[in-house]
């Protein structure tokens, strides 16, 4: 008989084809996390939120993750349970919180009611519920971002495993562009704030839809693998996943060092995001419908970007450098956006652009780099742990600084199509985010440094001659 000398893995198309849908999938998840970033106004002026009720329903994206160990749990699952039920799982929960999101936004049942939450907080009802539905999709589309991380390496390794994570990041933040750059004006022609979340929802279905048909191609990797094996008598020594292993993946510095340099350069990027359309209105008198606009041009950057540098990592190597550089550029930008009388609307497009090469440098060196400090069957838990990390700053970073808005930074009111809201001076929340930056660079030396000592191989290229 005949050997088999490839599996499907070793077909580009088969390979590409995987990575473009379940990418896809991502998009729908990044999509809906920052559908609701440009409607701060908005959802100010029709619904009377204020800041902190704001700062409140985006860090509910972290609470299950966060306080119910909802990712590591997930995690768990991914490695023990394999791609295609965890991937499934976290794509219906996705729709459910967000159906619940939108039914909360959307509804006149809830107005006027107000919640003791914990029997401590009072919280309007609608806040509450939309935040509710928030934290479920967090679950969702973090458990997805795990998933796919892990089957980007069963496609990828030993191959073009930084430049695909690159391209499935690069049309996630499509997502977020898209995001960015479309909720006001759809809020605006639909009439309600609502209707940006309703179309998110509607995509996310296609999204399910999307990573069903994956589940056919894993089944077909699977069994190419496994009559790879049989043929060449190739026996398959790797361990199954036991929940033990975790100990070993926490006292591994240099995943610790990985997952702290992750919270740290996160939490400057995405909370940022949440508010830089505000920023955009209050320090560099932009218009209200064109807020969005410049942020947006973050995410499309990297789309461009983080494959490429993906590609260098590959090809190269250098991933510890790379992650450095970013962090510098991080630090950078922020420091200068924390300057009051740098105002001008040009100042703030180019310090955007400078951020998008950070916020490429960062994530398509430091993904790619956990395979090469943990072994494939405990990858799923280990990307899961520093999602969890991760997710503390995702949640507590956009609460602190909506609190530090209305507690220090507000400087008037003004009228916005009839309804009176607060302005606010962003000083105090850019030396917050330039400190993480500043954070962030101490951690990408101590991964460099640990990484000779260990000789992890971060400096090398990815591809195996
Ligand atoms: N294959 C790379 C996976 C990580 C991508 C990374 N995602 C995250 O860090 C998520 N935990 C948070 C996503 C928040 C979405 N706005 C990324 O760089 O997007």
């Amino acid at each position: 008989m005949e050997k088999i000398r490839q599996t499907l893995r070793d077909h580009a198309w088969a390979r590409w084809t995987a990575l473009g849908i379940v990418a896809f999938t991502m998009l729908t998840g990044y999509y809906l996390t920052d559908v609701m970033a440009p409607l701060k106004g908005l959802l100010e002026q029709q619904l009377s939120w204020d800041s902190s009720e704001y700062g409140f329903f985006t860090s509910a994206y972290g609470w299950f993750n966060v306080f119910l160990f909802m990712l590591i749990i997930g995690g768990i699952i991914l490695d023990k349970m394999g791609v295609r039920f965890t991937g499934l799982s976290a794509a219906v929960i996705m729709v459910l919180g967000t159906a619940i999101k939108y039914w909360a936004v959307s509804t006149h049942s809830l107005d006027g009611q107000t919640w003791n939450i914990l029997w401590l907080f009072p919280m309007k009802a609608q806040v509450f519920m939309a935040a509710l539905g928030y934290a479920i999709f967090g679950v969702g589309v973090e458990v997805a971002g795990i998933t796919v991380s892990k089957i980007i390496v069963k496609w990828f390794k030993g191959k073009e495993l930084a430049l695909a994570m690159g391209l499935e990041m690069a049309t996630a933040r499509m997502g977020t562009a898209l995001a960015l750059a479309t909720s006001v004006p759809l809020a605006k022609s639909l009439g309600h704030v609502s209707k940006p979340i309703l179309v998110c929802l509607i995509l996310l279905v296609i999204g399910l839809i999307a990573f069903f048909i994956y589940t056919f191609m894993d089944k077909k990797l699977d069994a190419s693998q496994a009559e790879f094996d049989k043929q060449n008598n190739v026996v398959n020594e790797e361990e199954e996943f036991k929940v033990s292993d975790i100990f070993k993946i926490v006292t591994n510095k240099g995943w610790w060092y990985i997952a702290i340099l992750c919270v740290l350069f996160y939490s400057a990027v995405f909370p940022f995001l949440k508010y830089a359309a505000d920023l955009m209105v209050n320090k560099f008198g932009v218009q209200e419908s064109l807020a969005g606009t410049i942020p947006a041009m973050l995410p499309f950057g990297t789309i461009l970007l983080t494959p490429l540098f993906g590609n260098i990592y590959d090809r190269k190597g250098k991933g510890a450098t790379i992650m450095l550089i970013g962090s510098l550029l991080l630090i950078f930008v922020h420091g200068m956006f924390s300057i009051p009388f740098l105002n001008h609307w040009i100042i703030a497009i180019i310090l955007i652009v400078i951020l998008g090469i950070g916020f490429s440098l960062v994530p398509s060196a430091m993904w790619p780099s956990v395979p090469k400090i943990i072994p494939e069957n405990q990858l799923g838990t280990a990307y899961s742990l520093i999602f969890w990390v991760q997710n503390w700053g995702l949640m507590g970073v956009p609460a602190l600084i909506g609190w530090v808005l209305d507690k220090y930074c507000v400087t008037g009111q003004k009228v916005v199509e009839g309804v009176t809201v607060n302005t606010y001076n962003y000083t105090l929340p850019m030396l917050i985010f330039t400190s993480l930056g500043v954070l962030a660079l101490i951690f990408a030396f101590l991964l460099k440094a640990e990484d000779k000592k260990k000789g992890y191989g971060l400096e090398l290229p990815n591809i195996e001659k």
